[in-house]
């Protein structure tokens, strides 16, 4: 048996080359990507300039001898490799259950090349099975809730350890179960619209190429030509 995460993340590592920018995704899928990179460094000789999508895969990277830089150096990024919770057959995905979804979109929307490793579980018909995180600030965070509940959705405020989960950036992430989203686009401009609400964790049209790994050690690459 294969590890898919694995199989998927070591395949998007092979797209970087030599003098790339380069995004680092967050989560158990990107941490394979992210050793494999550190590897291509160590072994090639790769020269690249990269920018992580949280603290913790910031920190695995410089454990590699991964250079990171900050946004005062980059303006672009070549390739970010990432991570998703579901991706639809038009290529949007739900992100943030690692908790990284504002520094997630942020790299996101510099990039390139953006492509999504994903093990097969997570390509669905459409979102909405998994619960899309939404990051709210601290303040009034009950009021947002209402706000978002009156959209139709169970919530929950994450915790970790029986502890509010706190974000890189401070906020609380509120977990909201729509069961299926029908209009991705038309409801993160619903919930944009929501005081409180710094993002959600809806990623519409932004993903380039899709690689999903299986058990039997097939991987498949998808180029999203839409
Ligand atoms: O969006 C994310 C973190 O905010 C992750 O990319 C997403 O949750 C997938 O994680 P994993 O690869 O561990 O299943």
């Amino acid at each position: 048996m294969n590890n898919p995460k694995k199989i998927a993340g070591e395949k998007a590592a092979s797209f970087i080359k030599d003098g790339m920018t380069v995004g680092l995704g967050t989560g158990s899928t990107a941490f394979f990507a992210i050793h494999k990179i550190g590897a291509r460094v160590k072994e090639e000789g790769l020269k690249l300039k990269c920018i992580a999508t949280s603290i913790e895969s910031e920190n695995l990277a410089k454990e590699l001898n991964i250079p990171i830089f900050g946004f005062e150096e980059i303006k672009e990024i070549d390739i970010t490799i990432d991570g998703a919770d579901e991706v639809d057959k038009n290529f949007n995905l739900i992100k943030g259950g690692g908790g990284a979804l504002l520094r997630e979109k942020i790299i996101a929307y510099i990039t390139k090349h953006y492509i999504i490793i994903v093990d097969e579980t997570k390509h669905v018909e459409s979102l909405g099975k998994f619960h899309l995180p939404v990051e709210v600030v601290q303040f009034g965070w009950q009021r947002t809730f209402d706000h978002l509940q009156n959209l139709g959705c169970e919530i929950k405020l994450r915790e970790k350890n029986k502890e509010v989960f706190i974000t890189d950036n401070g906020n609380y992430i509120l977990d909201c179960n729509f069961k299926k989203i029908e209009n991705p686009e038309s409801l993160q401009t619903t919930i944009h619209n929501i005081p409180g609400v710094v993002e959600c964790g809806l990623f519409i049209n932004r993903t380039n190429t899709l690689i999903i790994g299986k058990p039997s050690g097939e991987i498949e690459v998808l180029e999203n030509k839409g």
